[in-house]
């Protein structure tokens, strides 16, 4: 009886061992037709990747000049292809069968629920029509002042360190950056910059824990994912951060109710008073009859503090290292930044168009530093890739690090030169030559405000602070896979006080 049972068990896997993979002959012949290392049973080449976070860096980066774009990539029973080639990213990025989040995204549901960033395709088109207009021109305008107050307070917490030394920026800029966030997506006040402030540590903590648990998506062992103690820790963390959004968008909705009950529309009742992202989409919810759960409300605003306020802060803290390793290049953004502003005027939003040497700075920053390596998508049909077939089934992934450091594209990459971005320059360029934003339908929706923050925040600081660092050059910025791109050694800067006495 033992002995049919084990037959009989036998049997039945290698049917179903058969049909998984008759079923999958077509991604197999077509993933084998692209250029990639060799594989080994059952893991494929997840060894690449059992890494330092620096060393995955390093590993993708490797791959990338050993082999051509499309490079092919198996983890376990998956097939990942690596393309950083401008004409095939542009097929790829506007391709509609290639605007999914693969399942390397399932640990930002965790964190952000379903919000834009993860969204599945067919909802994500109507939510993403319904959000676009809460970031036009004239909403983010009114945000210039928050971005400019915040920003003054960076100069103020920055006489702290001032002539002391090194430290890490970033520290300082994430707590303005995370002020600015909440004041502008949630329309709160939560004094990151001069308190001791919970939310912030809550989130900080979360981002770092997080690359620990990212890697149990990418394989089969999804199941283990609850059983790991930095994802016990993360989701009791994520718990707080859900309760603090809930209560804000309680809040938030019951002043809607409220003065509608007054019958007063917002607009009516006071029309220069400014309003968050999230009182916007409330009253979108209300007025298009989208109607937002609180649930949903919730998802997108933690989406805009996550996707938004480490990929700021982080930008604005590599361009302070920038400038604190080009001097020539710091004293142009000064001059240009007191020609517009003179000394103590605070920056206003028709300042910004005027920073353009400050943006062509901004722009080489994100190139030779983006803090997003990448972007995966999930591939749902057959895709033509020039001479390749990008199968079904298997995950594109976007690799923006390599694209931005490819010496075909950039000639001695790692010169760090703002000149590049000269109209005359940029157009002898490929269009998708530099995407540190994405491109496509499914871009980043928030890349106007990031511009926007960034230019302000660093012309309120340049303005008075003179920035120094050890670092010697572009080289010397060891980085690693942090969820962004981070430097091993932190965003090392000294600040001297302009004109101190
Ligand atoms: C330097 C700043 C920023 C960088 C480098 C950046 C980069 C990116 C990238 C690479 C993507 C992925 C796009 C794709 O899948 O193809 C993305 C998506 C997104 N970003 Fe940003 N981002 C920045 C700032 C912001 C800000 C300020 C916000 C919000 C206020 C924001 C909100 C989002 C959202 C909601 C998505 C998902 C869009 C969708 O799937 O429709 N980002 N961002």
């Amino acid at each position: 009886m033992f002995n049919i049972l084990v037959i009989a068990a036998i049997v039945t896997f290698l049917i179903w061992y058969i049909q998984y993979h008759w079923k999958r002959r077509k991604l197999y012949a077509m993933a084998s037709k692209m250029n990639g290392p060799l594989t080994l049973p059952f893991i494929g080449n997840a060894l690449y990747f059992v890494k330092s976070n620096a060393g995955i860096l390093q590993s993708i980066t490797q791959l990338c000049s050993d082999y051509k774009s499309p490079v092919r990539v198996w983890i376990g029973s998956k097939v990942y292809v690596g393309i950083w080639k401008p004409s095939q990213l542009e097929v790829i990025l506007n391709n509609p069968h290639t605007l999914g989040k693969p399942d390397t995204y399932e640990p930002a549901k965790l964190l952000l629920g379903n919000g834009l960033l993860t969204l599945d395709v067919p909802i994500w088109k109507l939510r993403r029509k319904t959000i676009m207009p809460t970031f036009n021109q004239n909403i983010l305008n009114d945000y210039v002042k928050v971005f400019a107050e915040k920003a003054e307070i960076l100069v103020d917490q920055l006489k702290k360190v001032a002539g002391k030394g090194e430290f890490n920026i970033y520290d300082y800029i994430n707590r303005c950056t995370l002020d600015t966030f909440c004041e502008t997506s949630m329309g709160v006040t939560i004094n990151a910059q001069t308190t001791d402030c919970e939310y912030m540590k809550w989130i900080g903590r979360i981002l770092k824990i997080a690359p620990n648990v990212l890697w149990l998506y990418i394989g089969p062992e999804n199941f283990i994912f609850h059983w790991i103690p930095d994802a016990i820790e993360a989701t009791k963390l994520l718990k707080k951060v859900h309760d603090f959004t809930d209560s804000v968008v309680k809040e938030k909705r019951l002043e809607y109710q409220r003065k509608l009950e007054e019958k007063q529309s917002l607009y009516q009742e006071d029309s220069t008073k400014r309003k968050s992202f999230l009182e916007h989409l409330i009253e979108l919810s209300e007025t298009t009859g989208e109607n937002f759960t609180d649930e949903e409300l919730r998802a997108e605003v933690d989406t805009f503090m996550v996707a938004g306020s480490d990929t700021t802060a982080s930008t604005d803290s590599y361009a302070f290292v920038a400038l604190a390793l080009f001097p020539e290049v710091q004293n142009k953004v000064y001059k240009e930044v007191l020609d517009i502003l003179g000394p103590d005027k605070p920056v206003e939003y028709k300042d910004l168009g005027k920073f353009v040497y400050l943006e062509r700075v901004l722009k080489e920053t994100m190139r030779i530093f983006p803090v997003a390596a990448g972007v995966a998508r999930s591939v749902t049909k057959d895709v033509k890739l020039e001479n390749y077939i990008l199968p079904s089934g298997s995950t594109a992934v976007l690799l923006l690090f390599p694209l931005h450091r490819d010496p075909e594209i950039w000639p001695d990459p790692l010169r760090f030169d703002p000149d590049r971005f000269l109209p005359d320059e940029s157009i002898k360029r490929h269009p998708y030559s530099w995407l540190p934003f994405s491109a496509g339908p499914r871009n980043c929706i928030g890349f106007k405000y990031g511009m926007m923050s960034m230019k302000a925040l660093i012309a309120t600081v340049i303005r008075k602070y003179e920035f120094s660092t050890t670092y010697k050059n572009v080289e010397d910025v060891e980085l690693q896979f942090d969820v962004m791109v981070k430097p091993v050694h932190g965003f090392k800067v000294s600040v001297k006080l302009r004109n101190a006495k």
